[in-house]
Order: structure tokens, then C-alpha cells, then sequence
């Protein structure tokens, strides 16, 4: 923010201010909404697969231990199931199916077709994280294929075969951040808590139809504590958040 607020000049076309609030805007309408959605599908597909939410928290178990409460980023990186999941939801449940629209600045060759200039590109990334010829039954939830068959792949734009935050010099700016975040959050909830649905009914999966892949029924949740009570009662553990 120091940054934006020094080296705009009033000289802009614009006033400085201006530019200042749509960039804000724009981060945090960039930042919110695919951040929950994830996060809402992510808990919604282990609430269908009880058997890959019993395996993660397992993990959790062997690397934090039920006696800590917070989980800091230095732990998230042992969390490899943890991760594979949040890969799997991404892949299935792209926040931006449509990515945002590109527009062809001068004539070009893209794989053999010729893009003109002015051309409006879209791309179909739900379409890309569900075709068959890359990814075995490409609707299933399988996090254990990013563990295994697709370990190597990642979601940083450099495996064209998975691409939820965009790739190249556009790509979404925000992608270090929200793998932190989504891990973070993630990871912490599914410590603290047993999740159940109401009368233990599956969770509708339907998609919403909108820019973004938002459920199209909430998500409804019962929950109980995971950890001992003494855990939660510790004030050492708030401390481990610095401020
Ligand atoms: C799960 C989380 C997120 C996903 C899946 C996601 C995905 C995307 C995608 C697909 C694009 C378009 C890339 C392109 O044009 O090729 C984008 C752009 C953008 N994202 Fe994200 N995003 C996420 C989180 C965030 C966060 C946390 C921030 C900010 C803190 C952010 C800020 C932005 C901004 C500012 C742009 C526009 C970049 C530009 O036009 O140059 N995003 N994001």
C-alpha cells in the first residue's frame, strides 16, 4: 500500500486516490469471494467422502497432536494430504471456470490457429481440470491422484493441465497468498472440529450460475469439538499468533 500511495503523481490521468480504491477494490473482490468458495467446496467434498476427511484429520493428528490448538504456516507444509485436497477441490471446483477475459493485443499463432488483434480470448479452465484424456474419472474426488499418478502437478501455472489461478503474465497475483490461506484455514477447522450435515443427509453439490462456482444451496453444518477441553481453554496457544 506504501508503494501504490508513493509512486502515483497527481499528473495521472486519474486522481491518484482513485487508482488507490480500485486496486483495493480489486484485491479484495479478487481475494474474498475464491477464497470461500474453495473453502466451502473443499468441506463439502470431504463431507461426501468421509473416508478422505478421517484420513486427513489423521494426518493432523500425526503432525500436530490433539494437546496444540493453532496450526502456523510452518506446520502446512507436512500436511501433504492436507494440500492434495485443497489441489483436488481447486481442480474440480475451478472458482473462476471461465478465468477472466483476455484480449489479443497484436496478431498471433497460438498452437497452430491464428489469433487476430482485438480478438477476446477466454479459456475454459473447468473444462481443461475435467477432460478425460488428462485426468482418470475427472469428476470423482481423488485427492490421492496428486500423491501419486499427478504428483508433479501444481497449481502455479506451470502445468497447463491444471490452472485455476490462470497462468502467464496475468495470472492471478494473489496465488502465493490464498494457497496460505486455504491451507491455513483448512487445515485448523477440520482440527478443532467433527463436522456432521443435519440427519447426516449428503451435501448438495450443485453448482450455482455465476461468474464464480459458488454452491447453489448453502452449506449447512453441525459442529463438535475435536480436541480435549483443556486445549481450547489454553490462552499459550492464542500466543502463538503474533499482535
Ligand atoms: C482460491 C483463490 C483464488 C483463485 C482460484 C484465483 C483465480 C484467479 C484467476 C483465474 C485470475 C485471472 C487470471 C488470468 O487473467 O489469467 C485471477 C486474477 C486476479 N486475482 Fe485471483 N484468485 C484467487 C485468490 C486471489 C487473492 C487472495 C487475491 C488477492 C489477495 C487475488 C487477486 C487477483 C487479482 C488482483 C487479479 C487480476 C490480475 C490481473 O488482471 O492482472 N486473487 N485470480
Amino acid at each position: 500500500m506504501g508503494v501504490m500511495l508513493s509512486i502515483l503523481s497527481e499528473a495521472e490521468e486519474h486522481h491518484a486516490d482513485t487508482i488507490n480504491k480500485m486496486n483495493c477494490l480489486g484485491l479484495v473482490l479478487g481475494a474474498e469471494d475464491t477464497t470461500s468458495i474453495t473453502l466451502t467446496w473443499a468441506l463439502s467434498l470431504l463431507l461426501n467422502n468421509r473416508d478422505k476427511l478421517s484420513k486427513v484429520q489423521q494426518e493432523l493428528d500425526v503432525h500436530i497432536g490433539k494437546d496444540r490448538l493453532l496450526l502456523t504456516e510452518s506446520d502446512t507444509k507436512n500436511l501433504v494430504y492436507l494440500q492434495s485436497i485443497i489441489k483436488e477441490t481447486l481442480r474440480l471446483y475451478p472458482p473462476a471456470p471461465l478465468s477472466v477475459i483476455h484480449e489479443a493485443i497484436e496478431d498471433c499463432t497460438v498452437n497452430g490457429y491464428h489469433v487476430s488483434a482485438g480478438t477476446w480470448l477466454i479459456m475454459n479452465i473447468h473444462k481443461i481440470h475435467h477432460d478425460p484424456l488428462i485426468w482418470a474419472n475427472p469428476f470423482e474426488f481423488q485427492p490421492e491422484r496428486f500423491i501419486t499418478t499427478h504428483k508433479d502437478i501444481d497449481v502455479r501455472g506451470q502445468n497447463f493441465e491444471l490452472v485455476p489461478f490462470g497462468s502467464g503474465g496475468r495470472m492471478c497475483p494473489g496465488v502465493s497468498f490464498a494457497l496460505q490461506v486455504l491451507q491455513l484455514m483448512l487445515a485448523n477447522v477440520l482440527h478443532w472440529f467433527e463436522f456432521e450435515t443435519p440427519s447426516g443427509i449428503a451435501v448438495d453439490m450443485r453448482e450455482g450460475l455465476e461468474i464464480t462456482s459458488s454452491k447453489a444451496a448453502p452449506l449447512e453444518v453441525h459442529i463438535t469439538p475435536r480436541l480435549p477441553a483443556f486445549v481450547y481453554n489454553s490462552t499459550n496457544s492464542i500466543r502463538a499468533y503474533p499482535g
